[in-house]
């Protein structure tokens, strides 16, 4: 599913249009959709308002309180502007609205408004959409505020009022809505942090726009039908070597875990060897772990040997993880995987990955990506988007910046996004057992941008599961995860079992 900006969004609406769905239409389409949708959520006793704002998100508005109307349902559409400010398609649907022989009502008309809310359950915002910039105007910003007060439930349609559909957007005032139905396809505030509370729940109606019409867009949302469709089946007649040779670089004695649960995970996902390079120290810890792997010397391994290989957890930020990091950049001629505290020290030479032939996968947190960027989290959370996008297209590598919405960019730019994944991966050892699992699947795919990205839905995919199945988001171990990958894999495919 395609995530837009609202500038792509507009360019959708107008594809459709010149294809012949008028601007009514399609409002039709939507208002219709998302009356459908809400619908779920509201019982048929309950006591509902329209919010009907200026452009066509309240002109979606008025389709919506027709439909319910129609439904049987207990509906007012109050208008909160005046009405030289309704027009074009949403004035049509305005006076079809008042042609089926309901009145609309105007906010200026609304005596006592806490009263007037107090008397309903429902509260359906269809005041603005992506068509809002800056700050909330009067009346749209009290009625938020009424809204936000009072104890109804909060729906919205395509957007809650006052969110911006884009990022960058730091200050804003918007309705809290409790579940929102999101028209054509999600926009990119859905899944920042900042923005993505306000929405509650969401999800997406279809309106009609026909896929071969609508221009391309270079970000959708990767999921576990996705995986399903994808994953790398298993051949009866492989052997150990066709499903990849894995190196990890990590681990130090005093943080053997990281080593050991990347290459744990890595086995677990499929990988045919996995050997490891680590201080010779941790071997003892490590080994009991993940008896299926072998060790090799750091000072003697052979960097090219190897179908991937996956450095950093574990190693520390000193001269010493900094040389090796250099060494690994400047001599893996394959696929190479760098986390942790390696993009830590990675940072002072990062110039030296433009000149890697094979692909280069980073995988940082918002902190890590910060530290590699020079800027800000804050300014990271705010624009993950672009500024993904920005740095896998200058330095020429796989970026997967995790979080509870992990974008996934690749060197051209395109960008996926995963959002399964729960809190309780917000622990140590998380990103060690996603690295194990990218680790294999960036020596099986076709696709490295397919194969990372069901990497990625596969270890939150399990989290969830394993959550699900016994285990809470308190609770919950990067060891849990991995030893949850079987049921995942199993719950998958046939083909896998
Ligand atoms: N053909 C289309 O374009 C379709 C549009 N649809 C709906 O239309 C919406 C977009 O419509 P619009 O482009 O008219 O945009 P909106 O309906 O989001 O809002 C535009 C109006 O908001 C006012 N406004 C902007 N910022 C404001 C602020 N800070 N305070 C107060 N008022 C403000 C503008 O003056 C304008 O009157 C979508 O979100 C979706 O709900 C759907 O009906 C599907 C089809
Ligand atoms: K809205």
């Amino acid at each position: 599913m395609d995530i837009v900006t609202a500038q792509e969004m507009y360019e959708r609406d107008q594809a459709a249009a010149e294809a012949g769905l008028a601007g009514t239409m399609l409002m039709e389409n939507a208002g219709r959709a998302a009356a459908y949708d809400l619908v779920k959520h509201i019982q048929k006793s309950d006591r509902i308002i329209v919010w009907i704002g200026a452009g066509s998100n309240g002109g979606d508005g008025f389709v919506i309180a027709r439909t319910l109307l129609n439904l049987g349902y207990t509906a007012e559409a109050v208008q909160v502007v005046p009405d030289e400010k309704i027009k074009g398609d949403a004035a049509v649907h305005k006076q079809i609205f008042q042609a089926s022989g309901h009145t609309v009502k105007k906010w200026t008309d609304v005596e006592d408004a806490e009263g007037y809310l107090l008397r309903a359950d429902v509260s359906i915002d269809a005041m603005l959409g992506i068509g809002v910039q800056g700050d909330l105007r009067e009346p749209y910003k009290q009625i938020v505020q009424h809204c936000n007060e009072a104890s109804l439930l909060r729906l919205a349609v395509d957007l809650p009022t006052g969110v911006p559909a884009d990022e960058g957007v730091e200050e804003f005032t918007a309705y809290k809505a409790d579940y929102t139905s999101v028209i054509e396809a999600p926009k990119l505030s859905a899944f920042l942090q900042h923005t993505q509370p306000w929405y509650g729940q969401w999800s997406v109606v279809e309106i009609g726009i026909p896929s071969q019409v609508s221009p391309a867009v270079r970000r959708s949302m990767w999921t576990v039908e996705d995986v399903k469709r994808t994953l790398p089946s298993r051949d009866d007649h492989s052997h150990k070597g066709s499903h990849g040779k894995g190196l990890v670089i990590g681990g130090s004695l005093l943080m053997p875990g990281s080593a050991a649960m990347t290459s744990r995970a890595a086995l677990r996902s499929g990988a045919g060897l996995i050997a490891i390079a680590t201080e010779e120290g941790a071997v003892p810890s490590i080994s009991p772990y993940v008896q299926e792997a072998t060790f090799v010397e750091r000072e003697t391994m052979e960097l090219s040997a190897y179908d991937g290989v996956a450095a950093g957890m574990g190693i520390g930020r000193g001269a010493d993880a900094r040389a090796l990091v250099h060494h690994v950049v400047t001599h893996t001629k394959g696929p190479l995987l760098i986390d942790a505290d390696g993009l830590y020290v990675l940072k002072d030479f990062l110039g030296k990955l433009e000149k890697r032939e094979e692909p280069t996968i980073l995988t940082p947190h918002p902190g890590e990506f910060a530290h590699l960027t020079g800027r800000s989290i804050k300014d990271v959370l705010l624009s993950p988007f672009s500024l993904a996008e920005a740095f896998a297209r200058r330095y020429g590598v796989y970026l997967v910046l995790k979080g509870p919405s992990t974008i996934i960019t690749a060197p051209d730019g395109e960008q996926r996004v995963d959002v399964t994944g729960n809190s309780g991966l917000a622990k140590g050892g998380s990103g060690d057992a996603l690295a194990g699992i990218l680790l294999t699947m960036l020596m099986q795919s076709e696709s490295m941008l397919d194969g990372l990205s069901s990497g990625c839905v596969l270890h939150g995919h399990t989290a969830d599961r394993v959550v699900q199945q016994g285990r809470s988001k308190v609770d919950l171990l990067a060891t849990d995860v991995i030893e949850g990958l079987p049921g995942t894999f199993r719950t998958l495919s046939s083909s896998i079992t």
